[in-house]
């Protein structure tokens, strides 16, 4: 079997920082140099003319997307100094035919992006047929922050169309080594290289996965235990940025310092701190749940306290999250038991059985649903509807990895402002 190709997809705005990223892949043994979508909206064709003269030795794919004026977008990638153009290939015909004429004046190759075809094995052959080089099984980030995956569109393809086939959407070591395993010749990795504090160490982890390839069998996790896991791996800031900065409650605070609760909601409403309904929910919650409770922002009376406490930790919830008043603060401190709460008080209600468990609640300005899942730290607490936990858990993780290389890089003496561009990314008006 030949060694696989590994392009770097440098989907990034800024051109110094994806010149010296992609100094750091190659490094690690990355082939191919893709100027990602992104950077080349961003910076346009120098993008492309510089990355050819700072890695002669090294394929620049130009990935343009093209949808329209297909000669014009590759004789300006080609000229530009791109070896490689992608374009769509739900672009029409009339399109790819032009395009592959373009590509063949001005001797580069095309590459057809399957993202988002409705039938990507007939879409695969026709333009293979039109003369396009190669084959991208392409999940793009956002729908792989839905769920889906480029290895099922890959095993869609291989052996069926008469065509190399490259492979991109939300690759690691572990998906790359099984998508080589599975027949792909070109393995397209962005995120989970660009992202990285250490680059070079990520590109040769893949390096290392495809030259060695294997079918690993893939975990059975179930949809909640994958989003738990995600959640878990992220902070509450990580969540709300995912969610455009929705989700977070106001004026709450970690009683307990630095703990963190992460789990679905059993919610309850309570009224002037009867915590009857609060200490039975305890025992209808299951373990791994998060109790959110409204006192209907009461902040003079406490619906929960130390032995609601215990009793939660016994039964394994995740925490609770109160928008009301807790007493007891100094046993819970001890218990270590992450509580959230408005204010603290120590005078309690009475248990009147007032209220309701598991209906849609409002607290701390956020509506919670029973399920929605919540993420708290020290920062807060942010709630994620259940029907966006998948989506928002993926898109958390990314603003992480994200923020792992502009750590790094301001580690290493940039400013905040320098890495993110601040003044030629405001706002113009
Ligand atoms: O083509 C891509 C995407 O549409 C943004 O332009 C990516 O380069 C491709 O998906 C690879 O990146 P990851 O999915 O982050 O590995």
């Amino acid at each position: 079997m030949a060694t696989p190709t590994l392009q770097v997809a440098l989907d990034l705005l800024d051109l110094d920082r994806a010149v010296e990223i992609a100094a750091e892949a190659v490094q690690g043994g990355a082939d191919w140099i893709e100027v990602g979508t992104p950077l080349i909206k961003s910076e346009g064709m120098r993008a492309v003319r510089t990355l050819r003269e700072r890695f002669p030795n090294n394929e620049i794919v130009a990935d343009m997307k093209i949808a329209d004026t297909g000669a014009i977008e590759v004789e300006m990638a080609a000229k530009s100094g791109a070896g490689i153009v992608c374009i769509l290939a739900d672009a029409d015909d009339a399109v790819i035919a032009e395009a592959v004429r373009s590509a063949r004046k001005y001797g580069v190759r095309l590459m057809a992006d399957l993202i988002n075809v409705s039938d990507p094995l007939a879409r695969a052959r026709e333009v293979a047929g039109l003369g396009v080089d190669y084959i991208n099984a392409h999940v793009g980030i956002d729908q792989q922050m839905i769920g889906r995956s480029s290895l099922d569109l890959l095993h869609r393809l291989t052996g069926e169309v008469n065509a190399p086939i490259a492979v991109a959407g939300g690759l690691d070591a572990g998906t790359a080594s099984a998508a080589v395993a599975a027949g792909a010749t070109i393995v397209i990795v962005g995120s989970n290289i660009i992202k990285a504090a250490d680059v070079t160490a990520a590109t040769r982890r893949v390096r290392e996965a495809i030259d060695h390839p294997e079918i690993r069998p893939r975990e059975k996790e179930s949809p909640d235990a994958v989003i738990r896991r995600l959640f878990e791996a992220v902070s509450a800031p990580n969540v709300t940025d995912a969610m455009h900065r929705k989700g977070a409650m106001a004026g709450i605070i970690s009683i307990c310092g630095r703990v963190r609760a992460v789990g679905p909601a059993v919610t309850v409403r309570t009224v002037s701190g009867d915590w009857a309904k609060p200490v039975e929910a305890i025992d209808i919650a299951r373990p791994g749940d998060v109790l959110v409770i409204s006192n209907d922002g009461r902040k003079d009376i406490s619906p929960w306290g130390e032995l609601a406490t215990h009793s939660a930790k016994n039964r394994r919830l995740a925490g609770i999250v109160i928008d009301g008043a807790v007493r007891d603060v100094d046993d819970i401190r001890e218990m270590g038991f992450p509580v959230f709460a408005t204010a603290t008080v120590p005078n309690a209600g009475e248990p009147l059985g007032l209220g309701e468990i598991n209906t849609e609640i409002l607290c701390c300005g956020q509506e919670v649903r029973p399920g929605d899942w919540i993420v708290a730290d020290e920062s807060g607490v942010v709630v994620v509807p259940r029907e966006r936990a998948y989506e928002i858990g993926r898109r958390a993780m990314e603003v992480r990895k994200t923020e792992e290389r502009i750590r790094e890089e301001i580690r290493r003496g940039r400013t905040l402002s320098e890495v993110s561009e601040l003044l030629k990314w405001e706002k113009r008006r």
